[in-house]
């Protein structure tokens, strides 16, 4: 039995190219996230890949690539399931700022921490730790048995939504995920044993 999932970050969103915290915001892709979903669709495509079901948020950068990807795998239509445990950690006070205005008001190392720190919530917004508490419960009871019944899965997401999940799947410190920057448009294929345990990780990006 084929046991899949398959994770991809959204494409570049506008609001990346501007440099800005987006967390729970809903800007669509640039032209050039647009090029990155249908790129991560041919690559999939290229694998032989094709999925039973998709996973996404409520945000549509993440919708919209995921669209992309199948309409790439002529799956356009497969049944989509949208929630907003999904999405993008919540950037609370700093949503909208411009990242480098931020470290020129704060200093760069608090803004580091705010980013990329397990347990520091940025003010009013969601720490990494925080995400994975709404992400995980999530995965554990609507997406892993789905993909443990055979079910091919694909999940559209977001990079600190994703980060939770990565750590959890590849049993990494909060010192490592926190390492690991993901790119946007880049799949990462997992397959699992019998067992539920990791039997290969793919990152496309390779
Ligand atoms: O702005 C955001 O919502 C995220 C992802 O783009 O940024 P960061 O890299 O700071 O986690």
């Amino acid at each position: 039995m084929e046991r899949l999932l398959v994770l991809v970050r959204h494409g570049q969103s506008e609001w990346n190219l501007k440099n800005l915290f987006t967390g729970w915001k809903d800007p669509d892709l640039t032209k050039q996230g647009v090029d990155e979903a249908v790129a991560a669709g041919k690559k999939l495509k290229e694998m032989g890949l094709t999925f039973d079901i998709a996973f996404t948020s409520v945000l549509t950068r993440a919708q919209h690539t995921e669209a992309l990807i199948l309409e790439q795998l002529g799956q356009t239509g497969l049944e989509s399931i949208r929630d907003q445990a999904l999405n993008e950690r919540d950037y609370g006070d700093l949503t909208g700022l411009n990242k480098d205005d931020a470290r020129k008001k704060w200093g760069d190392e608090q803004v580091h921490t705010w980013r990329r720190s397990y347990d520091v919530p940025p003010p009013g917004g969601e720490s990494l730790k925080m995400t994975a508490e709404r992400v995980l419960p999530y995965f554990e009871d609507r997406i892993m048995p789905v993909v443990m019944k055979g079910q091919r899965v694909l999940v559209t997401a977001h990079g600190n939504s994703l980060r939770a999940l990565i750590m959890k799947l590849e049993g990494l410190t909060p010192e490592e995920i926190l390492k690991r920057e993901l790119g946007t448009g880049v799949p990462i294929v997992y397959r699992f044993n019998e067992d539920g345990s990791v039997a290969s990780v793919k990152d496309l990006a390779d």
